[in-house]
């Protein structure tokens, strides 16, 4: 075991005599330059240069953060590829965290499709090539037996916010291997820019319990374990491991759960929800956000949720969690369950989810399974296809959560069209090379009718001389603010009420201030969405007695506001100080 000497931590953030913060280091010269959470980089001022003992070490003019974001956007503008402008912000990301906040905040827009969704796909597709600094931590098979230590060895000391995915089904791209830790780097630098959650509180993870692409486990090159995946009792075993050490090590931490297929998502999820507090961002976060859309969208047609009938196709951990959260929509709007049921249809790579096909083997997707009796009279066959259900159902909201480009073909559209002037359509799958269709077909095929999000972003769309914007209905929208409120708030368990609270939150904020026609937010307002979202879900988490936070209990609204907009982290550079007992480590 290394010894760790006495240091406790890097840096302390501590108040001079006049109420200013300062941070205090305990490593100073060379190796202070090669943490990214304090490098200033060519910000450091002459007398911090000299009493870190890094002159010479960075260029001789200090630059303000403001030159510093120039200088760097500049660069950034000389980029041509896509994928090269994911590598260059991560590269900086890992030089320098706070100049790298700092941009990203600035360029919101331009940068959330570069290092998130779509561009984070080729990014988690290419990642053993592109890997170069120790960023997340892997916990693999080989660890399975002293998870502990592995946790042991990360330098933060007060992790609140965990990103992990056994990268089985990553966005619509399916089995990713290790490369799935690009995802849960990105989700996190979410929580960072759009919830405000310090930078030393987060931890991206990827569970490397193998993978089953032949292609992967061929390539000397891939960087993860070359073995087929853990199941049954020896991946429970692996997780219980992980989850224990994390409780022991940081028991103040949540973990969201990402991109884990079906056939764990959920049993991941109920199996630990109660263990630790934690959330699965797509059958929850994707659930709340499209429900949220569906708020907004059947509000613009001046009608509520209990008057749409819904087709959700997909039945992995995205789509049931969609179709779960509609059904929870459409009780609270007082519909029966048997109600509900006729309104709510989600469609399989085989066809509808229907009764008689083994389905009802998966206890999650049984609640979704229609009756034969229900589409007896559809003439349809056995097992009704999409366009069959769309048709025969009256389909006037149809979601996509396939990662199957293109499913959404023109027959299908045209037949919704004849159900209602105005049908919803959410062609959700991500990255965009996997979406269902896109955005200016679905104008054409409904003479401008449709009422469009797409889970990845898109240009606005001109038809009929008109242009429309197209909202980016991503989860993206809900899991900075919900974890970040569940962080604020200590909660012990993420319920359920939480989650529709956050979807209820982002649909009132669509209605009031998203703009004319906005189904969802633009992504500028993503710090505002996520507070309010942070502010409600903990004010839900007061109110049904899970959280553990004592300060907030007796909060107005603006004062638990108040309280957590002081707790949100924004990029800039504090002074620094070197602490008494720090000793620079001497020669290579
Ligand atoms: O990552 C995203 O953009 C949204 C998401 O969770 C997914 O598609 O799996
Ligand atoms: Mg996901």
């Amino acid at each position: 075991m290394p010894q760790t000497e006495n240091l406790t931590s890097y840096y302390d953030i501590k108040q001079d005599e006049d109420g200013g913060r300062y941070v205090e280091v305990h490593v100073t010269g060379f190796p202070l330059l090669q943490i990214p959470l304090l490098n200033k980089s060519t910000g450091f001022s002459r007398e911090e240069r000299r009493e870190l003992g890094i002159e010479g070490l960075v260029p001789p003019h200090t630059n303000t953060l403001e030159e510093q974001k120039a200088r760097t956007y500049r660069a950034y503008g000389r980029l041509t590829s896509d994928l090269e402008r994911h590598e260059f912000l991560r590269a900086l990301q890992d030089r320098n965290e706070v100049l790298f906040y700092a941009l990203f905040l600035d360029h919101l827009e331009e940068m959330l499709p570069v290092l998130y969704t779509p561009t984070v796909g080729e990014a988690v597709k290419n990642f053993s090539g592109i890997y170069r600094y120790p960023r997340g931590l892997a916990v693999s098979t080989d660890d399975i037996d002293h998870v502990s230590e592995v946790l042991d060895n990360v330098p933060l000391n007060d992790v609140r916010m965990i990103v992990a995915t056994d990268s089985s089904a990553i966005l619509g791209l399916g089995d990713q291997g290790f490369g799935g830790m690009a995802i849960s780097i990105g989700k996190l630098s979410l929580y960072v820019a759009g919830g405000g959650l310090g930078l030393d509180k987060t931890l991206p993870v990827e569970l490397d319990v193998g993978t089953d692409r032949e292609d992967l486990l061929a390539d000397p090159l891939y960087l993860g374990q070359h073995h087929r995946r853990l199941t049954g009792r020896e991946y429970d075993e692996f997780l219980d491991h992980f989850v224990e050490a994390v409780a022991e090590r940081y028991p103040q931490a949540i973990i969201q759960w990402e991109d884990f297929s079906r056939a764990t998502a959920f049993r991941v999820l109920e199996r630990f929800r109660r263990v630790i507090p934690s959330f699965n961002d797509d059958i929850q976060g994707t659930g709340a956000m499209a429900v949220a859309g569906l708020i907004s969208a059947a509000r613009q047609k001046g009608e509520r949720l209990a008057d749409q009938v819904f087709v959700v196709a997909g039945n992995g951990a995205g789509g049931i969690g969609v179709a779960g959260m509609i059904r929870q929509g459409l009780l609270r709007e007082g519909l029966s369950e048997q109600e509900v049921q006729q309104r709510l249809f989600v469609i399989t790579k085989e066809g509808l989810l229907v009764e008689g096909h083994g389905y009802e083997a998966d206890e999650f997707q049984r609640p979704f399974i229609q009756p034969r009796e229900a589409v007896a009279d559809w003439g349809a066959g056995e097992q009704p296809s999409l366009l069959d259900t769309v048709r025969c159902a009256g389909a006037t909201a149809l979601l996509g959560l396939t990662g199957a480009a293109g499913l959404f073909s023109e027959d299908v559209i045209r037949a919704m069209h004849r159900n209602t002037a105005r049908p919803i359509v959410f062609p959700l799958s991500n990255p965009t090379s996997h979406i269902e269709a896109h955005p200016a077909d679905l104008l054409a095929w409904t003479d401008g009718g449709a009422i469009i999000a797409t889970g990845s972003p898109f240009s606005p769309v001109t038809y009929g001389g008109r242009e429309y914007r197209v909202g980016q209905g991503n989860n993206a929208f809900i899991f900075p603010g919900l974890g970040f409120g569940a962080v604020m708030s200590r909660a012990r368990e993420i319920t359920g009420g939480m989650v529709m609270e956050a979807a209820q939150t982002l649909a009132d904020f669509t209605a009031a201030q998203g703009g004319p026609g906005a189904i969802f937010p633009h992504i500028e307002q993503l710090r505002e969405v996520s507070q309010q979202v942070a502010v409600r879900v903990a004010r839900q988490a007061v109110r049904e007695g899970v959280s553990a936070e004592r300060r907030i209990r007796n909060l107005t609204d603006a004062e638990l506001t108040e309280f957590i907009q002081r707790h949100q982290w924004t990029p800039e550079y504090l002074p620094y100080r070197c602490a008494p007992d720090a000793r620079p480590a001497r020669g290579l």
